[in-house]
């Protein structure tokens, strides 16, 4: 008989996740963590950049409150005050992400590296270990482009970046992405000159009208933005070399340009564990394409035709669809449709589902439906009024997509994420009653205008006053 019924390699979201439920099924159930117990979220990623974000928000709301009648002196920052919060943050939350809370719901934690010593095999600590299952959680890294002098260069990544004691005086960003966008205008917020290239458009995954919005914030808060620019080369400073001959230095240089799995410890060849460049080959119900009882979840996982994502809260989806399939032997695949994702500037930009362009590139047909805040009571009477909702609909009405660019966006995607996963249609989420005044508004107002026009249409008007005519 195996040592375990179930070895979980990576204690970050999706390996917690999973442990948590076999543990609580009362499985044998062991977790190996090379490193610091949480994995990146809590550490270095989510839990970090949205503190640090907070502090960003706040100086941010100070210099706006002028605009509401309350003048108030540019706010001074205290960066070590600052670094207290975020690592505060990180502090309150991993009791959450402990060993001794693991170990309390049974699983054992074994906290050394783990690699496969043969199919079924693993090896950590010193300790050989058999188990009928194992699910390889190990998670991502920030991926490094191949750029000359760049790795000549000390530069900083997100795992390094909120250990940093000083303030950066002129943060170089490399990457427009989610991480390069985040922590662009956390810096720039708090009184850091800011200088981002991005070699194609910022956000370039979310819907462009409403990265478009992600745009004039960060212009407005001072980031340098440079789009649609290749650096050719990195030299001390640090400075970055663009390809058209301008030579940008800066006093720290961040680099946020993707992420490359962590399969290089895990020995996977002995176990016969196909991966590629992207990840661990699985199908769509995270089981590996080559080894039957070796399955994968979280950032490494990259279900075939589907790709990876990189997520936390997809770690967490990733634990629930291996419970199913893999512990109740129930059928159980992956369906990013309605997948939500945010990302935390401020204003906010979240999306689920389909944007636009990829509706369009799917071949769909669609329907763009829209509502400014500008439109929005709740958005005028706070003075925030930048922003929209954006919904991607078939021409006969069923969502596909939403997004929204405003403030406390993420707050308001749930709801949106429900409706494209049950296939509702517009004139359904045109039906709710939403409270007033509240920002939720603009995501009905764009619902409704779906059959606005068909409601005021001069055949309606038409069978109305035939109506108002009958009798009774
Ligand atoms: C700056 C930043 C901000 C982010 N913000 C958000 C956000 O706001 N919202 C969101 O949803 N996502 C966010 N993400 C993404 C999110 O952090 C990741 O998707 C998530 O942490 C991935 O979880 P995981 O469990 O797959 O991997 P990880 O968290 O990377 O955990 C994997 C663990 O495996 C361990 N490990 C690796 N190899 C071995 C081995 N051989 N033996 C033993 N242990 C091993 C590692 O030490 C690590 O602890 C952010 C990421 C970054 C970098
Ligand atoms: N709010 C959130 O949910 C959140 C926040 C941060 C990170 N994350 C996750 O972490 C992942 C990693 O974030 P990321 O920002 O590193 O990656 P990313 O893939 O989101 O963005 C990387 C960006 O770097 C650009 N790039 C790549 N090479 C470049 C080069 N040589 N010069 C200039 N630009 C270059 C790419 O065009 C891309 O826009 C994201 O995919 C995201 O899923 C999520």
């Amino acid at each position: 008989m195996a040592d375990f019924d179930l070895a979980v390699i990576g204690a970050g979201s999706a390996g917690l996740s999973i442990t948590y439920v076999a543990a609580r099924l009362g499985l044998r159930v062991v977790l190996i963590e090379r490193e610091r117990m949480g994995g990146d979220c809590l550490n270095t990623g989510c839990v970090p950049s949205k503190a640090l974000l907070a502090a960003a928000h706040a100086a941010s709301a100070a210099r706006r409150a002028g605009r509401l009648g309350i003048r108030l002196p540019e706010p001074e920052v205290d960066w070590a005050a600052v670094r207290a919060h975020v690592h505060g943050a990180i502090a309150a939350i991993a009791p959450q992400d402990s060993e001794e809370r693991f170990r309390s719901l049974g699983a054992e934690v074994i906290r050394a590296e783990a690699r496969f010593v043969a199919p079924g095999t693993l090896e950590a600590g010193g300790r050989h270990l058999t188990a009928h299952r194992v699910v390889v959680a190990a998670g991502s890294r920030a991926a490094v482009p191949d750029l000359p002098g760049l790795r000549d260069v000390p530069f900083l990544t997100h795992a390094t970046l909120f250990d940093l004691k000083e303030k950066p005086e002129h943060l170089l960003i490399l990457g427009g992405g989610a991480i390069g966008v985040e922590m662009a205008q956390a810096h720039a917020a708090l009184g850091c000159r800011v200088t981002l290239v991005e070699h194609g458009r910022i956000a370039k995954r979310e819907d462009a009208e409403l990265a478009g919005v992600l745009r004039g914030a960060l212009l407005a808060d001072g980031v340098a933005l440079l789009e649609n620019t290749s650096v050719a080369a990195v030299e001390p400073g640090p400075t970055l070399v663009l390809e058209d001959g301008r030579r940008i230095s800066g006093t720290h240089l961040l680099v946020a340009t993707g992420r490359t799995p962590n399969l290089e410890a895990l020995n996977l060849e002995a176990a016969g564990i196909r991966a590629g460049p992207r990840g661990i080959a699985t199908d769509a119900g995270l089981r590996s394409l080559s080894a039957r009882r070796v399955y994968a979840a979280g950032d490494i996982a990259d279900p075939q035709n589907i790709g990876p994502r990189y997520l936390t809260h997809v770690g967490s989806y990733h634990a629930g669809i291996l419970a199913r399939r893999m512990l109740f032997r129930l059928p159980a695949r992956i369906d990013y449709a309605a997948l939500p994702r945010v990302t935390y500037t401020d204003p906010e930009l979240a999306q689920a589902g389909m944007t636009e362009e990829e509706a369009r590139a799917a071949g769909q047909d669609v329907r763009i439906l829209r509502w400014p805040l500008a439109e929005n009571d709740r958005a005028i009477a706070e003075g925030r009024t930048d922003g929209l909702a954006k919904l991607v609909v078939t021409p006969r009405g069923r969502l596909l997509g939403a997004g929204i660019a405003g403030p406390h966006a993420g707050e308001m995607i749930g709801a949106w994420t429900l409706a494209i996963g049950r296939k509702l249609s517009a004139d359904a989420m045109a039906g709710l009653v939403v409270p007033y005044p509240t920002r939720s508004e603009i995501g009905k107002r764009a619902a409704a205008t779906f059959s606005l026009d068909r409601l005021f249409a001069p055949r309606t008007r038409w069978l109305v006053r035939m109506l108002g005519r009958l009798p009774g």
